[in-house]
């Protein structure tokens, strides 16, 4: 990796990538920040010796631009960016509901764009990273983006017509986890159990079957069936969560995700 890459608008995923690409061998001299706050922008220089910058600089400066403002900020930091940037240059996006085709509408005729929808895992180098291209974007332009990511996770392309549910999906997926996690601690401490116990005891047995589903390649209803004994405890719990509609509002969870995603690309 040679290519200066540029992280604008480094928040929580843009630190991530930038810690992903300095532990992968990329030189600090190679990569460049910018923040809307300048003790934000001391910071990221203090903690990773990159030099912070201004978008502009970063625009004309790097061979690679990746936007990580908020879907919200996306206009202001384009009006600023948008004449500095030459059409050879690569602008990934990492932002959930911008479409590739709004970037190029404001950037130089040609600019390849390219689509990402990671998640926050990419802290623990454990990211879902869903990639699409734009109409302008070539084979080495999602290649250069997949070892970008792949320092941090897996990469996996998909059309951009799906990444509004990949976003419903992986991009808010850690969230659902957590909320179960939490839910799963509070019926321990129901069950009499200390809070810390309760935790323990859902964080592992989360993280066992993270590993099988991942590890076994065996069908997660298979896996289900393994921990199902009849006239069990199991069955017991899970005609509850299907009594309680647990499946529907999954699906009605992710439908209200990637419908919120697709209104993000009008709220800008
Ligand atoms: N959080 C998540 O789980 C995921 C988020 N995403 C996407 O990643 C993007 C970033 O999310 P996240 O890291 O959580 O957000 P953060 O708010 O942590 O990061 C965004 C950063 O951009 C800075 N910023 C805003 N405008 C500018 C500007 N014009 N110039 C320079 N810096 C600017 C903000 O500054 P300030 O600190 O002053 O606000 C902030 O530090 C979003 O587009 C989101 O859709 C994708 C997948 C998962
Ligand atoms: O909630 C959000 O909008 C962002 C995008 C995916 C995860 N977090």
């Amino acid at each position: 990796m040679t290519q200066t890459v540029a992280v604008l608008g480094a928040g929580k995923i843009g630190e991530a990538l930038v810690s992903g690409l300095l532990r992968a061998g990329q030189a600090p001299a190679d990569v460049l920040v910018t923040a809307r706050r300048p003790e934000r922008a001391a910071e990221l220089h203090r903690r990773y010796g990159v030099e912070a910058v201004s978008n502009e600089q970063a625009a004309k400066a790097a061979d690679t631009l990746i936007l990580t403002v908020k879907p919200q900020d996306m206009g202001a930091l384009l009006d600023e960016l948008a004449p500095h940037v030459p059409a050879d240059r690569l602008v990934v996006s990492g932002a959930a509901g911008v479409p590739t085709g709004w970037f190029e509408q404001r950037l130089a005729p040609g600019t390849p764009v390219v689509r990402v929808m990671t998640n926050t895992p990419v802290l623990v180098d454990e990211a879902m990273s869903v990639i699409s291209a734009g109409a302008h974007a070539t084979e080495e332009h999602l290649r250069r983006t997949e070892e970008i990511f792949r320092h941090v996770g897996r990469t996996v392309r998909v059309p951009e017509s799906q990444q509004d549910a990949a976003t419903a999906l992986s991009g808010s997926g850690p969230a659902y986890f957590y909320l179960l996690v939490e839910a799963m601690t509070d019926a321990g401490i129901l069950l009499g159990l200390p809070r810390t116990v309760a935790h323990d005891l859902i964080v592992q047995s989360a993280i066992g079957a993270s590993v099988m589903l991942r590890d076994s390649g065996e069908h997660p209803v298979k896996l289900r069936e393994a921990v199902t004994s009849p006239a069990g405890t199991t069955i017991a719990a899970i005609r509850e969560l299907e009594n309680h509609g647990v499946r529907a509002a999954f699906l009605a969870a992710l439908e209200a995700a990637r419908d919120r995603s697709r209104e993000l690309a009008g709220g800008r």
